[in-house]
């Protein structure tokens, strides 16, 4: 307990960091953080979708990652991606957070918002959160000061870490450590944690931003048996309050949390169903399934 505090690591670092650009921390201010996500632009789901991307295309020396690739998220749906190696997964998930543009194509958040007008940092305060493939939490803080400097990584809280926090930013932290099954491990140094733990951490760093969209990179790489199950617990409760979409190339954990599949092929969707009739489809057998996956 009193073992001397590993070096705390810069918050610049961190991907999850957007830079203040205006001097911090009145006492006024401390509670602009769930103002501003109660206030942020909601999407306009009116016709079902919360994202849509139509005829997307993105060349990289004239090799084609996306091939007019059409696709539609609803909201609250929780979605798997799957595709063998090269298909375009991560190049779609970047055009969707604006790391990548595309040639030719569009890319809405619900029906009126245009993603390819704004910058990486404006999608992600439109609700947007992106899960990359390795966990990337503060190692030398602990549990519950992760899922605080996530909180205050949204430029908009203005506050800094040892600012207090208040009372609904406290529930806040405790709801998220419920969710992510860590209530119990607030002080546990994050570097200590086991590498599921570090997932489910980093996800809860994600839901302290309350994003309406989520996208999850390949969440269960590298997990043990029961920390997949639990994983695949999380993400399904999450569907309904936000839309997940996961990118996944282990089959059976796609089985135990997708409603719908969509496979993705040389940059289109080439099948697009539940996962029975997606293991049928002898289009997918062939490029996909058939290769032993
Ligand atoms: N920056 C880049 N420059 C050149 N080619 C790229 C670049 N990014 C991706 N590619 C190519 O585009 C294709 C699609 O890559 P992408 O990473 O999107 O596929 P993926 O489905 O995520 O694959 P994996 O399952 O292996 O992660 C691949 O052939 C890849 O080599």
């Amino acid at each position: 307990m009193n073992a001397p505090r590993p070096k705390l690591e810069p918050l610049e670092r961190h991907p999850l960091f957007v830079p203040y650009d205006v001097p911090l921390a009145t006492a006024a201010e401390r509670e602009v953080f769930a103002a501003d996500v109660r206030d942020r632009p909601v999407p306009d789901v009116s016709h079902g979708p919360i994202l849509y991307l139509e005829g997307v295309s993105v060349s990289f020396d004239g090799f084609r990652a996306l091939n007019e690739l059409s696709l539609y998220i609803d909201d609250g749906e929780l979605r798997c991606i799957i595709g063998p190696n090269g298909a375009g997964k991560t190049t779609m998930m970047d055009v969707i957070t604006g790391k990548t543009r595309p040639d030719v194509g569009q890319v809405f958040f619900g029906q009126t918002t245009n993603l390819l007008e704004l910058r990486e940092a404006e999608i992600a305060q439109l609700g947007i959160g992106r899960k990359f493939q390795k966990p990337t939490v503060f190692q030398g803080h602990s549990v519950f000061e992760n899922l605080e400097l996530a909180m205050k990584a949204d430029k908009r809280a203005r506050t800094s870490l040892f600012a207090r926090l208040s009372g609904e930013q406290r529930d806040r932290i405790a709801e998220v450590l419920a969710t992510v099954g860590l209530l119990g491990c607030e002080a546990t140094l994050a570097g200590t944690l086991s590498h599921g733990q570090k997932q489910w951490l980093e996800i809860g760093m994600l839901l302290m931003q309350d994003p309406r969209l989520l996208l999850v990179d390949e969440p269960v790489a590298g997990m043990t048996e029961q920390e997949t199950e639990q994983t695949a617990a999380l993400l399904t409760s999450l569907a309904g309050r936000h839309s997940v979409v996961v990118v996944e190339h282990d089959m059976a954990f796609v089985r135990s949390i997708a409603r719908k599949v969509t496979v993705l092929h040389e940059g289109h969707v080439l099948a697009e169903g539940d996962m029975d009739a997606i293991q049928a489809d002898p289009k997918v057998i062939e490029v996909y399934l058939g290769e032993g996956a």
